[in-house]
């Protein structure tokens, strides 16, 4: 289980980032620091896929960085399956898989190297991470192309290899932020199957889109964030009732209206 309690992250604006006093000041932004996570919290529940959907710049990485514990928060609670995340960040690690928009991969080694290079940093042992990758290339599909170079792959491919890479050593959670972002409709499709089987043998799974039919297709539940703040939590019939419409766009788009007028 992945439990997120008032979580909390501003950044330090360098000169550059300062604001003109004529520009439209963001509520986030103060004089010094931009608060990019104000007050985030979700839950997501063993054998249940968490969408996380916002407008772009809502606070979606910030916030699924500092899960994965590449960001330290700097105020808030983050347990995953009892771990606390901040308190034990090596630990928490090991437990999560962790798919982010900004890793890249080494672009001299082949998809299968990359994939196993980060195995053998989880420290598992040769056979294991053979049956591993060999699941994994079989799941995603990746048999054509694991002996090309990163360098040589297609943005599907790296993906692909990405994700490969971010689950290789079988955690309990996982965490993808906009997995499907830039494929094509069959590579969405296998990674879309991807997360069904992780649902399937119960592992949770949390993934930031801007696709709500993939919402529609995976997710249990649903948490909105806007402006650095949880807007909405609940399930995917909650966000369809609150959001006063049964076409998913159309109930986003009245949650975050929603919010704006409060
Ligand atoms: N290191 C940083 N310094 C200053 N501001 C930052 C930093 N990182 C993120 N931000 C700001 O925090 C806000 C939230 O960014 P974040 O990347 O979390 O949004 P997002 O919801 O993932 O957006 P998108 O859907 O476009 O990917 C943005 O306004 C961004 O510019």
């Amino acid at each position: 289980m992945i439990e997120v309690v008032g979580l909390k992250k501003r950044f330090k604006l360098t000169k550059d980032h300062k604001i003109d006093k004529h520009e439209d000041i963001d509520p986030r932004q103060d004089s010094d620091y931009f608060n990019s996570v104000r007050d985030v919290s979700f839950h997501c529940e063993k054998g249940e896929v968490l969408g996380l959907l916002g407008p772009n710049g809502a606070g979606k990485t910030t916030t699924l960085r500092m899960l994965s514990t590449a960001l330290l928060p700097d105020n808030g609670k983050i347990h995953i399956n009892g771990v606390d995340v901040v308190k034990s960040p090596l630990l928490a690690r090991k437990k999560i898989g962790f798919l982010s928009g900004s890793t890249g991969l080494y672009g001299r080694l082949t998809a299968k190297e990359n994939i196993e290079y980060f195995g053998r940093l989880h420290g598992m042992n040769k056979k294991t991470l053979k049956n591993r990758t060999e699941e994994l290339f079989e799941i995603l599909d990746m048999n054509s192309f694991v002996h090309k170079r990163a360098e040589h792959l297609s943005t599907g491919m790296k993906q692909k290899t990405n994700i490969a890479r971010a689950v290789v050593h079988s955690p309990e959670v996982v965490v993808l932020d906009e997995p499907t972002t830039g494929l094509d409709i069959m590579t969405t499709q296998t990674v879309i199957k991807f997360i069904q089987d992780l649902k399937a043998q119960g592992t949770p799974v949390i993934f930031s889109t801007h696709h709500l039919d993939e919402i529609d297709l995976l997710c249990e539940r649903v948490s909105v964030i806007n402006e650095g703040l949880s807007c909405f939590n609940g399930t995917l019939a909650e966000f369809k009732e609150t959001g006063k419409s049964q076409v998913l766009n159309q109930a986003f788009l009245n949650i975050l209206q929603e919010q704006s007028h409060v």
